[in-house]
C-alpha cells in the first residue's frame, strides 16, 4: 500500500515529528509513556505520512476553534435541537472545504481520512455530509457525466441529497423493492409510484427534514408492461426554497433512534410523481425514446450487480468507520486503565488496573484489532479506487468485472467483521472503565450506540456474509477439476493449494513457536479450506435429500457457510497485516511491536475457532490449545507497556475525543470532577421537589 511513501517519511527526524505532533501534557500517563518500546510519533508518521497528519490537524483544529462545534458539558439537547445543530455543522463543513478535487484525485486516502476525522467528533454531521456529497452524489457521478449541473448544486449545497433504497417492508432483500418507475412515451417521463404504505421508502438518512432530492431505487417498467428490474432515478422530493414536499410526494421523519439522533432519517411515498427521462441513472440500463429497454449487460444478474455496485464503497467505509469506533473506545478505556489504581500486592500499594491479566486480555486483543482493521480498510479502499477509476472510464474488461465481484465479496464480510468487533469492544471498554464508563460524559455509551447500526445498514451483517460464502463456494468447481484460477486481488489464490492445505497439521511445539502471525495464518488457511469442503458437502447432502436450492442453502448457513465467510475474511485481513508488518523495510524500532500486534490479533481471532480446529483434526492433544492460549496471554503481557503509546498514535485531540477519563493528561479525577462541576445543572435544586408532610 502507501508503505513506500511512509517508509521514506519514517526516516524523518525527531524535530519534524515534534512539529507535526506536539507532546502530551505531563501527568499520570507519563509512567507508561516512558515504558513504551517505540516512539509514538515515529509510528504515527510511519502509518499515516506527514501529508495525512497535516490534514488531520487541519480538520481537528478547525472544529475545535469553531463555536458551532463547541461541546456543552451537562446539557441534554432535544432531538430537534440536535438535528438543527447537526445541519448547521454540516453546512460549516461545506464552508471549510477541507479538500480540493485536485487533492482528492492526487491522494484519495485524504477523503477517507476526512470521513474518519469528522466522525471522531460526531457521526451525525459526518454521515449527513457524506450521505449528501458521497453516497448521493457518488452514485450519480458513477452513473453518467450528464448531471454536471446538478452535481455543481450538490457541492454548493444549493440542493440536499439522500439515497433511498430501503422500504418499510424490504431492506436487505433488494429484489423485493416495490416502488415503480413506469416510462411514459408520450411525455418522455418516468412516473414514480409507491403501491402502498408498506413500500414507502423508509430509514433514509437526510430524508426526514432536509433532503430536496433523492436517488430512488425502483422497478423499471417499459410501456410493453415488462418489468426490467431494479434501477435508480433522481427524484426531487422537496421544494428547494420552502422545503415543502413536491406535488405527489409525502415525506417525513421516522422518529427517535437508538443512536445517531442528529441525523434525520425519513420516509417517503410517491403518487404519480413525474420525472424527466434523463433522470434515470443508467448504470444498469436505459430506455430509448420509443420506450425500448437497452442494457450493455446481457445477463440479468450482471445488471442487478451493476445497479447495486455503488453499495460497495459504503461497506468499505463502514469497515473503516467501525475501526474508528474501536479506536475511540480503546483510547478511553486504555488511558483509564493505565491511571485507575485498584487493589494491589500490599495494603499500601494500589496498582493500575492495566496491570491485571484479565484487563489486558479484555482490551489488548481489541487494540491489535484496531491496528489490523484500520490497515485493512485503507488497503481495501485503495483497491476500490482502482475499481472506481475503471467504472468512470467505462471499462468493460473481464478483470474489471472480476475485481468488482472480489471487492463485493470482501466488503460484504469486512463490514460484519469490523462492525461486530467494534460493537463487542465498545461494550468491553464500557465495562473495563467500571462505573465511570457508564457516565454519559465519558462517551462510551454514545460510541456503542452510534456504532450499532453499522451492523445493519448497507445490508444486514448476517445476510451480507452469505454473499462472501457464495463467492467462495463459486470456486469449488475449479478446485474439484484442478483448473488453475486466480482473482485480481489474489485473495482466493491460496485455494489452488486446497488439497495440499487440507493435509496440513498444527506443528508448533512450544508457546514461543506460536508468537508469530505466520502460525495463525497457516491455521486459517486450513480452516477456510476445511469449512469450504464441509459447506460444499453439506449443500450436496441437503440437495440429495430432496431439499430445494433455497432450502438447501438456508440449511447450510450456521456452522458452515457463515463460519466460512468469517474465517475467510479474518484470514484475508490477517494475511494483509502479516505481509505489511513483515516487510523488512519497516523502521527497525517499530518492527517488534507491529509484529506483536499481528500475532496477537491472529491468535486471538483464531482461538474462537478452536473447537472446529480440533473437530477437523488440524490440532490435536491438550498442548496445542494451551500453546495458543498462553501465547495470547504472553503477547498481551508484552504489549501492556506499549498500550498507552499505541493509543496515543491514533487517539484524536482531547476536544474531539470528548471524554474526561480518556484525556491525554491522564488526570482522571481532576478531569472528571471539573467536567461534572461545569454541568450547568450539577448544583441546582430540583424545581419539582415536594416532600410529604
Ligand atoms: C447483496 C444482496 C443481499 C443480494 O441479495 P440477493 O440474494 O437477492 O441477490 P443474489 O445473491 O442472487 O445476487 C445476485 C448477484 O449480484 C451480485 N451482487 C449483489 N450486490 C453486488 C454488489 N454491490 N457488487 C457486485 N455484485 C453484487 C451477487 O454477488 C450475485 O452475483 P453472483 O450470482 O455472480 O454471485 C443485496 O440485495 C443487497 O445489497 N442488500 C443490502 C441492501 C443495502 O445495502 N441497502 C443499503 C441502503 S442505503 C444505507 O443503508 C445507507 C446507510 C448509511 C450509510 C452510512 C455510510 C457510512 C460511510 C460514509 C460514506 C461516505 C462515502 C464518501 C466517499 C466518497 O466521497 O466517494
Ligand atoms: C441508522 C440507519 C440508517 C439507514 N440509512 C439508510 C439510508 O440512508 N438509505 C436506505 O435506503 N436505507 C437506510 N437504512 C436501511 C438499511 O439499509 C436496512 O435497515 C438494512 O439494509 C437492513 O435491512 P432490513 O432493515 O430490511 O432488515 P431485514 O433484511 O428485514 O433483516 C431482519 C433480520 O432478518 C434476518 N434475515 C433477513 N434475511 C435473511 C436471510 N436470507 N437469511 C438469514 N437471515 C435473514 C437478518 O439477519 C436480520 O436479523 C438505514 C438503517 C439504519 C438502521
Amino acid at each position: 500500500m502507501a508503505s513506500t511513501v511512509n517508509l521514506k517519511e519514517a526516516n524523518g527526524n525527531q524535530s519534524s515529528w515534534d512539529t507535526l505532533l506536539p507532546d502530551f501534557p505531563k501527568g499520570p500517563l507519563c509512567k507508561y509513556r516512558k515504558k513504551a518500546s517505540f516512539n509514538w510519533k515515529e509510528m504515527a508518521v510511519f502509518l499515516d505520512g506527514e501529508d495525512i497528519i497535516q490534514l488531520k490537524n487541519r480538520i481537528f483544529s478547525a472544529l475545535e476553534n469553531d463555536p458551532f462545534f463547541a461541546h456543552r458539558p451537562g446539557e441534554d439537547l432535544s432531538r430537534e435541537k440536535y438535528q438543527e445543530l447537526t445541519f448547521l455543522r454540516c453546512k460549516r463543513l461545506f464552508e471549510y472545504d477541507f479538500l480540493t478535487q485536485q487533492e482528492i484525485i492526487e491522494n484519495p486516502l485524504k477523503i477517507f481520512n476526512m470521513v474518519i476525522c469528522i466522525g471522531m467528533y460526531d457521526w451525525s454531521p459526518c454521515l449527513q455530509y457524506f450521505l449528501h456529497c458521497g453516497v448521493f452524489a457518488g452514485t450519480i457521478l458513477s452513473a453518467s457525466n450528464r448531471f454536471a449541473d446538478l452535481l455543481g448544486k450538490v457541492f454548493n449545497m444549493e440542493i440536499f441529497g439522500c439515497f433511498a433504497l430501503t422500504e418499510l417492508s424490504h431492506g436487505t432483500n433488494t429484489k423485493g423493492i416495490r416502488t415503480t418507475a413506469t416510462f411514459d412515451r408520450s411525455t418522455q417521463e418516468f412516473i414514480i409510484n409507491t403501491p402502498d404504505f408498506e413500500a414507502a421508502k423508509f430509514w433514509v438518512g437526510n430524508m426526514g427534514k432536509h433532503a430536496t432530492h433523492a436517488v430512488v431505487y425502483a422497478q423499471l417498467y417499459t410501456p410493453d408492461g415488462q418489468c426490467q428490474g431494479l434501477h435508480s432515478f433522481i427524484v426531487q422530493i422537496r421544494d428547494i426554497k420552502t422545503l415543502l414536499p413536491m406535488p405527489g410526494v409525502m415525506v417525513g421523519d421516522i422518529g427517535k433512534k437508538i443512536g445517531q439522533n442528529g441525523l434525520d432519517n425519513g420516509f417517503a411515498m410517491f403518487h404519480n410523481v413525474r420525472i424527466p427521462k434523463e433522470n434515470i441513472l443508467n448504470i444498469a440500463g436505459d430506455v430509448t425514446a420509443e420506450g425500448k429497454y437497452s442494457s450493455s449487460f446481457k445477463d440479468v444478474k450482471e445488471r442487478f450487480s451493476a445497479s447495486l455496485g455503488s453499495l460497495s464503497i459504503g461497506r468499505i467505509l463502514i469497515t473503516a468507520v467501525s475501526a474508528t469506533n474501536l479506536k475511540l473506545a480503546l483510547s478511553i478505556a486504555i488511558r483509564f486503565s493505565a491511571t485507575r489504581h485498584q487493589f494491589g500486592p500490599t495494603d499500601e500499594e494500589e496498582i493500575p488496573v492495566l496491570e491485571y491479566q484479565t484487563q489486558q486480555w479484555r482490551l489488548l486483543p481489541y487494540l491489535a484489532a484496531a491496528y489490523v482493521l484500520d490497515y485493512f480498510s485503507k488497503s481495501l479502499f485503495e483497491n476500490f479506487v482502482e475499481f472506481f477509476a475503471g467504472l468512470l472510464t467505462k471499462q468493460r474488461s473481464q478483470r474489471q468485472a472480476d475485481l468488482g465481484r472480489e471487492i463485493h465479496a470482501l466488503c460484504a464480510a469486512s463490514k460484519p467483521l469490523s462492525s461486530w468487533t467494534a460493537q463487542q469492544a465498545a461494550q468491553e471498554c464500557r465495562e473495563a472503565c467500571g462505573g465511570h464508563g457508564y457516565l454519559a460524559i465519558n462517551r462510551l455509551g454514545e460510541i456503542r450506540n452510534d456504532n450499532d447500526p453499522n451492523c445493519t445498514y448497507e445490508g444486514d451483517n448476517n445476510v451480507l456474509l452469505q454473499q462472501t460464502s457464495n463467492y467462495l463456494m463459486g470456486w469449488m468447481n475449479c478446485i474439484r477439476d484442478k483448473v488453475p484460477f486466480e482473482s485480481p486481488l489474489g485473495t482466493i489464490n491460496f485455494l489452488q493449494d486446497y488439497h495440499h492445505i487440507l493435509g496440513r497439521k498444527f506443528t508448533a511445539v512450544s508457546v514461543e513457536d506460536c508468537m508469530d502471525s505466520s502460525v495463525p495464518l497457516a491455521a486459517y488457511k486450513w480452516l477456510v479450506c476445511y469449512l469450504l469442503r464441509e459447506s460444499d458437502l453439506k449443500l450436496k447432502k441437503e440437495k440429495q435429500s430432496g431439499q430445494s436450492d433455497f432450502e438447501a442453502k438456508n440449511n447450510c448457513q450456521v456452522y458452515y457457510c457463515r463460519s466460512l465467510a468469517i474465517a475467510f475474511i479474518e484470514q484475508t485481513v490477517l494475511q494483509r497485516y502479516h505481509d505489511y508488518t513483515h516487510d523488512p523495510n519497516i523502521p527497525s524500532a517499530l518492527q517488534t511491536v507491529l509484529k506483536n500486534l499481528s500475532a496477537l490479533y491472529g491468535l486471538w481471532s483464531l482461538s474462537k475457532h478452536l473447537a472446529v480446529l480440533y473437530q477437523g483434526g488440524y490440532v490435536s492433544g491438550e498442548q496445542a490449545g494451551r500453546f495458543i492460549q498462553n501465547a495470547i496471554l504472553e503477547l498481551c503481557y508484552r504489549l501492556k507497556d506499549d498500550a498507552v503509546a499505541l493509543v496515543d498514535v491514533f487517539a484524536p485531540p482531547d476536544f474531539i475525543l470528548n471524554s474526561p477519563i480518556g484525556k491525554a493528561s491522564g488526570e482522571l479525577y481532576k478531569n472528571m470532577w471539573s467536567e461534572i462541576l461545569q454541568g450547568n445543572k450539577a448544583l441546582n435544586r430540583p424545581s419539582w421537589i415536594i416532600f410529604a408532610k
